[in-house]
């Protein structure tokens, strides 16, 4: 290589180190140059991961039960989880044909409805937890008062607060549930047990004081309620319309399947693990249902509740 061409060669990559430099000085001197499109570009891939998150969890939440319709009968089939076949295997006529959730609006009338949710108001607004979510259960009597329970059958106020006209509406709307679950389950309805508990519910937006006031966690009504084989819920008021949130959530692997309440809407399931479920947090208004569950174990059978409970 000639010298004058070696040396060209070296004054261009000098130059090249030079300019470089300048670039690097200057970005150095005006570091905030390029933060605007940082920002932006910053920006842009933040709303696109919480796109992605928002509509993969949409996907994944399907409506089982809209408030808006009038649902003659729907239900889906699922796999029975293996603990709840092992236990019913005892108890002849009992076992589900398959295990499932389903929701009907025409077993119970609006009327019927009304009734127990009068029941329910005139009932707890002598109760009524600090946390929002009280209970008030016809078989025990346990109200939910303050940070604990009281036994209504017992309070002197109460006395008489239901009469046998209203107990007589609750066995009307609990048989006509139980011969529900006979025919939709395909069990005989002489081998279902009324069980306990089984109360009225009511949830307000007051914040949880107790573990009693948590409703929102998922769970197993078995778990909760050793004595539950089938449960039922039975909606007092709409969602949407008597308060906001609220809406019942089947959890399962691939989906959640949500029940919104409608007043006179049942809902009906297997009470093992295969109805993995929580209620989401009520955001406004009050909101009323009723819980009345069924047992194939005669030890946890309990009469039909009436006056004679009231201890004078
Ligand atoms: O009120 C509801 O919709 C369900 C309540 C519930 O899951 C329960 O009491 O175990
Ligand atoms: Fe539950």
């Amino acid at each position: 290589m000639s010298e004058v061409k070696k040396r060209s060669k070296q004054s261009i990559s000098t130059d090249k180190i030079l300019e470089s430099e300048e670039k690097k000085a200057k970005e150095k001197a005006s570091p905030n140059k390029n933060l605007p499109l940082r920002i932006l570009s910053r920006t842009v891939v933040i709303f696109s991961l919480l796109i992605i998150v928002y509509m993969s969890a949409k996907d994944r939440t399907k409506i089982f039960a809209k408030q808006t319709e009038v649902i003659p009968g729907k239900g889906l089939i699922i796999e029975c989880s293996s603990e709840y076949m092992k236990e019913l295997d005892e108890y002849e006529g009992c076992a589900p044909k398959n295990c499932k959730r389903y929701v009907t609006d025409t077993v119970i009338s609006t009327k019927e409805a009304d009734e127990l949710l009068n029941m329910a108001k005139r009932g707890l607004k002598h109760g009524g937890s600090l946390g929002g979510a009280s209970i008030l259960d016809l078989h025990s009597g346990a109200l939910s008062k303050g940070s604990n329970f009281v036994n209504f059958y017992k309070l002197k106020e109460m006395k008489n607060i239901f009469d046998q006209n209203d107990f007589n509406t609750f066995r009307v709307v609990k048989d006509k549930i139980k011969y529900a679950i006979a025919h939709h389950f395909g069990v005989q309805p002489t081998k279902i047990y009324l069980t306990y508990p089984t109360f009225f519910s009511e949830i307000s937006t007051k914040k949880a004081v107790t573990i009693h006031d948590e409703y929102w966690h998922p769970h197993v009504d078995k778990e909760s309620y050793k004595s539950f084989h089938y449960t039922t819920l039975l909606y007092l008021g709409d969602y949407n319309i008597d308060f906001k949130g609220g809406q019942f959530v089947f959890i399962d692997s691939n989906y959640n399947y949500t029940v919104e309440p409608r007043k006179g809407r049942l809902s009906m399931f297997t009470s093992g693990a295969e109805n993995l479920h929580h209620v989401q947090k009520v955001t406004a208004g009050v909101r009323y249902a009723m819980t009345i569950s069924f047992t194939c174990n005669k030890n946890y059978a309990i009469a039909d509740p009436g006056v004679e409970k009231y201890i004078s």
